[in-house]
C-alpha cells in the first residue's frame, strides 16, 4: 500500500474508531531570586474568587439545581452529547454563546460525582454575577499580592521599555534578594564548594551544573566551554534594568581562592583553565554547545506519583537529558510525604483562584536530576487521587502549580544555585501545565523579564484539555486581552475557555509523542476540537516517540522479577526466563500452570481510549480458544465491573486485577506471551514498548504511536514486531490475534524472531532525548 493510501486507510479507520468511541546567549541573567511579583487580576475576579473558594471547600453539593457543567472525559455521556449536538452555524454562535453549554471537563481524570453537581457559572463568577462575561469585567489593573515579608517593587517608565500598547504597565526585573527576603536553606542543603567551584550535595554526586553558552552561572560547571556559539539571530536589545549577575557564593559567604578567580570576578577558573586541562581526557557533554537549563513541569512523576504514561515520561526523560549534560530539574506537586525529598526551608505565597496560598519547596537530587516538589495544602494528601475533586478544584491546583513552577528557577537554589532564567527552557506537559507558557509570556516576557526563557509544551493526550466556562477566566489571573487565546467554540463543548488551546498558542515549541499522533491531531476526528490550532501551529510542532527507562523497564534488572518465583532474563536467557516468569504469573494469579498455553495480557487505564471493551466483545471467541487472559486496570466503574464479570464467567482462563499495581504491571509484561492494545487512539503508548523489550509480542490497533512503533509481522521477509489491525473493532482484533496465535503455536522460529527483534531494538530514552534537545535548541533561538 502506498503511504498515501495507508494514511487514508488509517484515517478512515481512525474515524470509524472514534465514532464508536466513548470518549471518555549570551544571557544576561536576572538575579536568581525574585521575591515580590504582582499578579494580574481583574478586581472583580478577586472578590468573586474568594466566594468560589469558599463554596468549593464547602463541598460540591451546595447548588444541586445548577446545571452540571462537568463531565468526565471518557464518559459515555460525552459521546452521546457529541453525536446529538449539531455544529452551530457561525452566525448562530454569538447567539448561543450565552448558553456556554455544555462544558467539557477540565480534568483528564476529573471526578464524576462531585463534579456533576458542582455549580458551574455561579460557583465561578460568584453569587449574582453569574451571567457576566469576563469581557464585561473592569479593565485590568495591577493587583499585587503581598505575602509576609514582601516589599513592594513598582516599575518606573525608566526601568523598562513599555511593552505592547495593550499590555499592562511593565514591571522591572527583580533585584537581588535582600537579607530579610531570603530564607536561607537549611545547613544540610547548603552546598560544599569544591576546588573546581562545583556545588555538591552531601553523599550525592552532582552532574555538571551551571549555565554554559549563556550567562555564567555564579558557580560554574565542569562543562567544556562551547567552541563557538554561532549567534543565529542578532540579540534583542537587552533590558536596561539588568543588574550585575548575582553571586550566590558571595551571598552565602563562600568565596573562591584568589587564584580561582578570573577577570570577571566570578569563580570561573573552571570555565577557562580547567576546561583546557580537561580537553584531552574529557569529551564534554553529549549536548556540546547546546547545553541548557531544562525544567520539566508535570502533574505526575514516577516513581512518586503516577497514574499513567505521563508519570513515566516525567520520571525518565529528564534523566536522559541530564545524561546529555543539561542541567535538569523536574517540578512536580508534593502529593505525599516523599522520603527522599528534603524541605528547603523556603516559603512563598501565591494566589490561585482568589485565595492566598502558602507554598514550600522540597528537593531531591537523583540520577543527575533535581526533583523539586511543590508543597501546598491543595496538593497534600492527594497521593491516591491526584486528579480528584471537581473541575474548579482541579483547575485551582493547576493554576497554583503553574504560577509557582514558572518562578522556581528564581527561588529554588538546587545544590545551592538557582537555575536562573537565562538559557532556560521549560517543558510543560499536557493541559495540567499548559498555563505555564501562558504565565511565562503574560507575566514576564511581555514585561521585559525572562527574555531568554523558552517554553515547550508536550501533548501526551489531547483528549483532556482543561475546558471550562468562559466565566472561569478571571481565576487564571491573566490580562483581559489574553482571553482570546482561551476562547474556543466547538460543537461538543460549545463556547468555552480552553487551557490547552492557550498553551499551544503561547508555547515556543510543541512536541507530541509520535509522528502518527501528530498527523491525527490535525484531523477533525483526532484533534478533539483543537485541530485548527494544531494545523495553524504546525510549523512549531514535532512528533517524538517516547523511550523506555532502562533502569525501570528492563527484564535483566527488573526488581519486580526478583521474588515469588519470577526471574530476571535477557535476550540470551529469554526462553528459560520467560517460561519461569509465565509460570510464576500463572501461579500468583491461580491459573493453571502450563507453558504451552498462550498467555495474553492487557494493562491500562480503563477508559474509552484503551479499548478494553473490545476485548470484552471478543470474549465469546476467546472463550473457545485455548488461551489464558490476564487484565490489569482501573478507571471507569462499568469497565472495572466488566473485567470482574469476565473473570467470574471464565474463571478457568481469565484473571482481572482491578486496581493500580506497578509490580503486577511488570510481572504481566514479563510473564505474558502477547500484549493486547486495542486502543481507539494512542498518542504513543508505552506498554507496547515495554512488551517488546520483554520479548512479549504486541497485538495492537494501528493508530497513533502504536502504528509508528509496531511494524506488522511479515513472514516472508522475516521482519516485523507484532500484529496490527486497522479498526478498533472486535472482529478485527480477533482476526489479528488469530494469526498471532497461529504463529505462536505452529511457527516457533518465526515467533522467536519476533521476540528477538523486539528485544534488540534500542528503545531507550537516549535517542528521544537527543531529538528533544533539537527542539529545545530551536526554541532557544526563536524570537
Ligand atoms: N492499573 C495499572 N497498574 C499499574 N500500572 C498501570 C496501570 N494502568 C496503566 N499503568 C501503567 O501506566 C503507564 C501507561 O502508559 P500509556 O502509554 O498507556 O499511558 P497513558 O495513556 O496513561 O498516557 C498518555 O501519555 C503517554 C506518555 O506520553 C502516551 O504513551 C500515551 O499514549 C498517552 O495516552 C504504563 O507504565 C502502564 O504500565
Amino acid at each position: 500500500m502506498s503511504s498515501a493510501a495507508a494514511a487514508s486507510a488509517a484515517s478512515s479507520a481512525f474515524i470509524l474508531a472514534l465514532s464508536s468511541a466513548t470518549p471518555g546567549g549570551r544571557r544576561r541573567g536576572a538575579p536568581p531570586f525574585h521575591l515580590n511579583f504582582p499578579f494580574w487580576a481583574p478586581p472583580r475576579a478577586r472578590r468573586d474568587a474568594a466566594a468560589v473558594v469558599a463554596r468549593a471547600e464547602a463541598g460540591p453539593g451546595g447548588n444541586d439545581d445548577a446545571p452540571p457543567p462537568e463531565r468526565r472525559a471518557g464518559s459515555g455521556a460525552d459521546a452521546a452529547d457529541a453525536s446529538s449536538r449539531q455544529p452551530q452555524p457561525r452566525a448562530r454562535r454569538k447567539a448561543v454563546s450565552k448558553r456556554r453549554d455544555p462544558v467539557q471537563p477540565v480534568g483528564r481524570y476529573g471526578s464524576r460525582g462531585a463534579a456533576a453537581s458542582a455549580p458551574r457559572n455561579a460557583a465561578l463568577a460568584g453569587g449574582g454575577e453569574t451571567n457576566k462575561s469576563i469581557v464585561a469585567a473592569p479593565p485590568v489593573s495591577i493587583v499585587k499580592f503581598e505575602g509576609p515579608g514582601y516589599t513592594e517593587i513598582l516599575p518606573t517608565q525608566d526601568d523598562v521599555a513599555l511593552p505592547r500598547a495593550a499590555a499592562p504597565a511593565p514591571k522591572p526585573p527583580p533585584p537581588p534578594p535582600s537579607e530579610e527576603d531570603f530564607v536561607p536553606p537549611p545547613a544540610s542543603i547548603i552546598p560544599k564548594v569544591d576546588i573546581g567551584g562545583n556545588a555538591e550535595l552531601p553523599k550525592k554526586k552532582r552532574a555538571p551544573v551551571g549555565v554554559v553558552g549563556g550567562v555564567p552561572s555564579p558557580i560554574p560547571a565542569r562543562v567544556p566551554e562551547p567552541k563557538a556559539v554561532p549567534p543565529p539571530m542578532p540579540p534583542p536589545p537587552a533590558p536596561e534594568a539588568q543588574e550585575e549577575a548575582w553571586d550566590f557564593k558571595k551571598y552565602i559567604g563562600f568565596d573562591d581562592p584568589a587564584e580561582m578567580k578570573d577577570e570577571a570576578g566570578f569563580g570561573a577558573a573552571d570555565a577557562a583553565g580547567s576546561f583546557e586541562n580537561n580537553e584531552n581526557d574529557d569529551p564534554g557533554p553529549l549536548a556540546g554547545e547546546n547545553v541548557m537549563n531544562v525544567i520539566v513541569v508535570a502533574a505526575e512523576c514516577s516513581p512518586w506519583c503516577k497514574t499513567g504514561g505521563l508519570g513515566d515520561v516525567a520520571g525518565a526523560l529528564p534523566k536522559a537529558l541530564a545524561r546529555r549534560g543539561h542541567r535538569v530539574m523536574v517540578v512536580v506537586p508534593r502529593y505525599g510525604d516523599y522520603e527522599e525529598a528534603i524541605d528547603m526551608g523556603i516559603t512563598k505565597y501565591y494566589k490561585a483562584a482568589g485565595q492566598d496560598l502558602e507554598v514550600k519547596y522540597f528537593h531531591a537530587f537523583i540520577d543527575g536530576v533535581d526533583f523539586v516538589f511543590i508543597d501546598a495544602p491543595l496538593f497534600r494528601h492527594r497521593q491516591g487521587d491526584i486528579y480528584g475533586g471537581n473541575r474548579q478544584e482541579i483547575m485551582k491546583r493547576m493554576i497554583l502549580f503553574c504560577k509557582v513552577a514558572v518562578e522556581v528557577p528564581w527561588h529554588v537554589p538546587c545544590g545551592g544555585v538557582c537555575y536562573g532564567d537565562g538559557n532556560l527552557v521549560f517543558i510543560a506537559n499536557d493541559w495540567h501545565t499548559a498555563l505555564l507558557p501562558v504565565y511565562l509570556k503574560a507575566y514576564y516576557r511581555d514585561n521585559g523579564q525572562m527574555q531568554y526563557t523558552r517554553s515547550v509544551l508536550v501533548i501526551h493526550n489531547i483528549a483532556h484539555q482543561g475546558r471550562g466556562p468562559v466565566d472561569e477566566y478571571p481565576y487564571m489571573d491573566l490580562p483581559e486581552h489574553y482571553l482570546q487565546h482561551f476562547e474556543l467554540y466547538d460543537p461538543v463543548g460549545g463556547e468555552h475557555a480552553n487551557i490547552f488551546a492557550a498553551g499551544l498558542k503561547m508555547a515556543d515549541r510543541v512536541i507530541t509523542v509520535s509522528r502518527g499522533y501528530l498527523w491525527e491531531l490535525k484531523t477533525v476526528e483526532g484533534g478533539w476540537g483543537l485541530h485548527d490550532i494544531i494545523r495553524s501551529n504546525d510549523w512549531k510542532i514535532n512528533g517524538i516517540v517516547n523511550g523506555i527507562d532502562h533502569q525501570e523497564w528492563n527484564p535483566e534488572v527488573d526488581v519486580h522479577l526478583r521474588s515469588d518465583g519470577y526471574t530476571n532474563y535477557n535476550i540470551q536467557t529469554l526462553d528459560s526466563g520467560k517460561r519461569q516468569c509465565k509460570a510464576a504469573l500463572q501461579r500468583e494469579l491461580g491459573l493453571e500452570v502450563r507453558d504451552d498455553v498462550p498467555l495474553l495480557g492487557f494493562i491500562g487505564r480503563l477508559d474509552g481510549q484503551k479499548g478494553v471493551d473490545i476485548i470484552g466483545d471478543a470474549m465469546p471467541w476467546l472463550a473457545g480458544q485455548d488461551v489464558q487472559l490476564v487484565m490489569l486496570g482501573s478507571g471507569r466503574g462499568d469497565l472495572e465491573r466488566m473485567l470482574q464479570h469476565l473473570e467470574r464467567s471464565h474463571h478457568d482462563k481469565v484473571r482481572a486485577w482491578v486496581g493500580f499495581s506497578v509490580p503486577m504491571a511488570h510481572r504481566i509484561t514479563a510473564g505474558a506471551d502477547v500484549l493486547l492494545m486495542p486502543s481507539r487512539f494512542e498518542p504513543c503508548g508505552l506498554n507496547q514498548l515495554y512488551a517488546m523489550a520483554y520479548g512479549t509480542v504486541p497485538v495492537v490497533h494501528a493508530v497513533g504511536g502504536l502504528r509508528d512503533t509496531v511494524a506488522p509481522f511479515d513472514p516472508f521477509a522475516g521482519a516485523g514486531l507484532g500484529w496490527t489491525f486497522d479498526r478498533a473493532e472486535s472482529h478485527k482484533l480477533i482476526e489479528a490475534l488469530g494469526h498471532c496465535l497461529d504463529t505462536y503455536r505452529k511457527y516457533k522460529e518465526s515467533w522467536r524472531g519476533i521476540q528477538e527483534r523486539g528485544m534488540a531494538q534500542d528503545l531507550s530514552w537516549d535517542h528521544a532525548a537527543e531529538l528533544y534537545e533539537e527542539v529545545l535548541v530551536k526554541a532557544k533561538y526563536q524570537w
